[in-house]
């Protein structure tokens, strides 16, 4: 038996997670894993079973999963997740699931593998070109990806489910049968059951042809991954917020394809060719002193000044007041803000009075000046003149001495929270989330 398949995708000392449903692939994919460390005795591998509940066997299939990798010398941890079978959409919420309980056990160098075979690609792509998607979406399963820092590999994806069957038949394997598999509501299982089929009756290649269109859709994308990829670089500023005047000068397909790339990289879905126009027409068209906002499942879509922002919720903090003991620990801020701490380094800062108690605020409306500039302003003049977008004047930390505005941590400081000239001040430093560990 050749292993050439596994050898193009594994280093010969690869550590591999399997994930094991049980079934015909993964038990196919375990036993020829298994059968290639005698050739290749560094490789490591242990084998992973999701127990959805959502079967009245589930705790059968956990079993049998278990006593397979024992008869064949494997680690095989069982991980619990909760679905409820009543909801929508359960296939791909078990999916998610899945994949993320898979995610969490991964130890640093594993790579996880998956045993979706040529027959499933053929199936993926039927169902993107059902959905109406792209190229991208054609492009169906990679045989390798990253995911969240981890390689995710598919070995199987040239193997087709006739060729599977054949080994596990020569091998003797033993697998489970998922009686959800002969449900036809789900739409790949109507496909696997009422179209491959006939299909592959009349063109017995069908499932291989397809799935090399699929990877010619996915070679047209991985190049213009790399011939976008620079000027992708350039309209990005160090947040990730694009400049989108110079796609207002290109063609319309250029300028998808570079949204498209962008919203990938902000961690979106895919959006539809009219998500895309209304992003041109609605927000980057928009008048200058509109606000325009798209809303794209959980994230929004906004313009502030030349540049588009791909944001998460961004609740309003106005609420919230938080005594800060500057002289103890650093305060960690609401919402995942991060931290902010106190330096007593030649700050500019004015110390509070012993009778001054110092919060945190997150609102701020009324007449100030600030440091270093002639004139007051309205707070809100103030927050245009800083450039802060609108949706971050009620998230920036506000350093308050009772009820007076004293700074926002590297935006400004007022007239009233500056130190005396030659007298020793101090320093509020903000530490967002994202950089607390660095
Ligand atoms: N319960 C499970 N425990 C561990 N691994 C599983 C489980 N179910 C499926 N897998 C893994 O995921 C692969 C794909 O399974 P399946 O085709 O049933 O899922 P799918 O929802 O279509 O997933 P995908 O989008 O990943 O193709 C299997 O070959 C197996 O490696």
């Amino acid at each position: 038996m050749s292993f050439s398949h596994l050898a193009s995708l594994l280093p010969p000392d690869a550590h591999c997670v399997v994930a094991f449903s049980g079934g015909l692939d993964s038990t196919v994919l375990l036993h020829q894993l298994v059968s290639w460390q005698r050739q290749q005795p560094q490789l490591r591998v242990r084998a992973l079973h999701v127990h959805h509940g959502l079967s009245p066997n589930a705790d059968r299939w956990a079993v049998h999963c278990q006593q397979v990798c024992q008869a064949w010398h494997l680690a095989c941890d069982v991980l619990y997740v909760q679905l409820d079978a009543k909801m929508q959409g359960i296939e791909a919420a078990a999916r998610e699931a899945r994949y993320q309980a898979l995610r969490e056990q991964l130890q640093p160098g594993e790579r996880l593998l998956t045993a979706q075979h040529l027959d499933d690609q053929c199936e993926t792509l039927l169902l993107a070109l059902k959905r109406g998607s792209g190229p991208a979406g054609l492009a169906a399963m990679p045989a390798q990806r990253e995911l969240h820092g981890f390689w995710h590999l598919r070995p199987l994806l040239q193997t087709s489910r006739a060729q599977l069957e054949a080994y596990a038949a020569a091998h003797q394997l033993r697998w489970i049968e998922d009686e959800s598999n002969g449900d036809s509501r789900f739409d790949r299982n109507f496909l696997r059951l009422h179209i491959l089929p006939l299909l592959q009756a009349r063109w017995p290649h069908f499932s291989r042809a397809s799935a090399r269109s699929a990877a010619l859709c996915a070679e047209q994308e991985q190049l213009l991954d790399e011939l976008l990829a620079e000027q992708l670089a350039e309209l990005c500023d160090a947040h990730g917020a694009l400049a989108f005047h110079p796609l207002l000068t290109v063609s319309e397909a250029r300028r998808h394809a570079l949204l498209r790339r962008w919203i990938a990289q902000q961690g979106g879905a895919m959006p539809s060719r009219e998500a895309l126009k209304r992003i041109t027409t609605e927000v980057m068209q928009s008048r200058e002193d509109a606000n325009p906002c798209l809303r794209f499942g959980t994230f929004t879509l906004r313009r502030y000044r030349q540049r588009l922002y791909w944001l998460p919720p961004q609740p309003s903090l106005r609420e919230y007041v938080l005594t800060w003991h500057i002289s103890e620990a650093p305060l960690r801020l609401p919402d995942g803000l991060g931290q902010l701490y106190a330096s007593h380094e030649a700050g500019e800062l004015r110390l509070p009075t012993p009778d001054e108690v110092v919060t945190i605020r997150f609102a701020a409306h009324g007449y100030y000046h600030l440091q270093g500039r002639a004139g007051g302003r309205e707070m809100k003049k103030l927050w245009q003149e800083l450039g802060v977008p609108p949706w971050q004047r009620e998230r920036t930390p506000l350093i308050y001495y009772n009820q007076t505005l004293i700074a926002a941590p590297g935006v400004f400081v007022t007239r009233e929270g500056a130190a005396p000239q030659g007298s020793a001040g101090w320093q509020a430093i903000w530490l967002p989330q994202h950089q607390e560990h660095v």
